[in-house]
């Protein structure tokens, strides 16, 4: 798991109580696309700097809800780290581009920039949220700390906008603002990480494993709250989960991401219903639930790369792949986009719907 401490250090700006409306205005800004192109990162380890992210690009169009699935270790955190240029060390950005509209490349902004951009533009919860919050200090403690440290004028506007988010997500605003967290379950904690996220009005929000830990009928009100607020403030969201149950009931698009690589990208249903890269496509087979058929769930063979077991060259999920080429050994698969899906994989790209695969969209 990768973590970032939360708080009182993430955004800046000013604030008002039109920004902090629950459905976005005509004045709001449009909500952000964002453009990652060929992000490498690495991490530091007793074998040299190794390559957590390979290269990836992925193109977020503003508006969506973009789920990134993978198992463990596939670089999700990593990836969404980057997007906030807060990859910690023993990891560093070695090289490509984060645009996000209205930020430019984040990869280049630091410093105060950098402060201002997290909260006012990004908003983030963390992996664990519930174990993100400062056990000594009430939450709304904690709020007014955030508050002032990016220099919000209007503390009182800014309670307000904080107990309004809370009473949206079904919790007594004065009552969780009074309270420690230990006080707090942990579907609680969990809103009150979103909450945190979207209090200084963020356009871009990025949930890492946001229901992981909670109980299903918990997991289900999580959901329904991203998916509402989502839409009310007119957000770019993207939701880093392992579950793709998870991913299919609350994005409508998605991005599968295996060794440091978006091998598959497009919108939900049709990923889902007609998964183009063998990978997404024994994700899926592994799912009861989601293929119906309990018996035909089959678990997907092999365990996935950690850093040092990648592969040196070619394709990153050739020694899984039930459709495996000699080229997968030396080349790798080139993303290609075809209405709207990208694949990067030289099976696909080759012979699509003879071989038994469905056909793409
Ligand atoms: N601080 C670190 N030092 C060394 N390697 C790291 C560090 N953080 C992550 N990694 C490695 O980078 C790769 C990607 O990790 P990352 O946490 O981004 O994956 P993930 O898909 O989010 O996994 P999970 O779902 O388990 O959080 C993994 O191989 C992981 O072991």
């Amino acid at each position: 798991m990768t973590t970032l401490s939360h708080g009182p250090s993430g955004s800046p700006g000013s604030h008002s109580s039109e920004e902090g409306d629950l459905v976005a205005g005509p004045a709001a800004p449009p909500p952000p696309g964002v453009r990652v192109r060929d992000l490498v990162v690495v991490y530091k380890t007793p074998l040299g700097e190794l390559p957590a992210l390979g290269g990836v690009g992925l193109t977020v169009d503003p508006g969506t809800i973009t789920g990134i699935v993978g198992e463990s270790g596939s670089g999700k955190s990593t990836l969404a780290l980057s997007l906030l240029n807060a990859v910690q060390p023993p990891g560093r950005i070695a090289s490509g581009s984060v645009e996000i509209d209205g930020l430019g490349d984040v990869v280049r902004l630091d410093g105060d920039p950098l402060r201002r951009a997290r909260g006012r533009h990004l908003g983030y919860v963390f992996q664990a949220a519930q174990n993100s919050l400062n056990p000594l200090k009430t939450i709304g403690k904690q709020l007014l700390d955030l508050g002032r440290s990016h220099g919000v004028a209007d503390l009182a506007a800014l309670v307000r906008d904080a107990k309004d988010l809370l009473g949206r997500m079904g919790l007594d605003g004065a009552r969780v603002l009074d309270s420690h967290q230990h006080e707090l379950s942990g579907g609680m904690r969990q809103r009150v990480g979103i909450m945190l996220a979207l209090v200084l009005n963020a356009r871009l929000v990025i949930l890492d494993e946001p229901t992981t830990a909670l109980d299903m009928i918990t997991q289900a009100t999580i959901l329904r709250i991203i998916r509402e607020i989502h839409k009310e403030r007119g957000l770019t969201t993207l939701m880093i989960t392992h579950d793709m149950g998870v991913a299919a009931e609350v994005t409508d698009h998605l991005a599968v991401m295996y060794g440091g690589q978006v091998v598959e990208h497009g919108r939900t249903t049709e990923v889902l219903g007609s998964p183009a890269h063998p990978y997404t496509q024994g994700l899926i087979r592994a799912i009861p639930r989601l293929s119906g058929d309990i018996t035909k769930a089959s678990a997907l063979p092999g365990r996935p790369p950690t850093l040092g077991t990648l592969p040196k060259q070619g394709c990153v999920f050739q020694e899984r792949c039930p459709v495996r080429m000699d080229v997968c050994a030396t080349v790798a698969p080139p993303p290609v986009t075809t209405h709207g899906r990208t694949v990067a994989c030289h099976a696909t790209a080759a012979a699509p719907p003879l071989d038994g695969r469905k056909e793409q969209p």
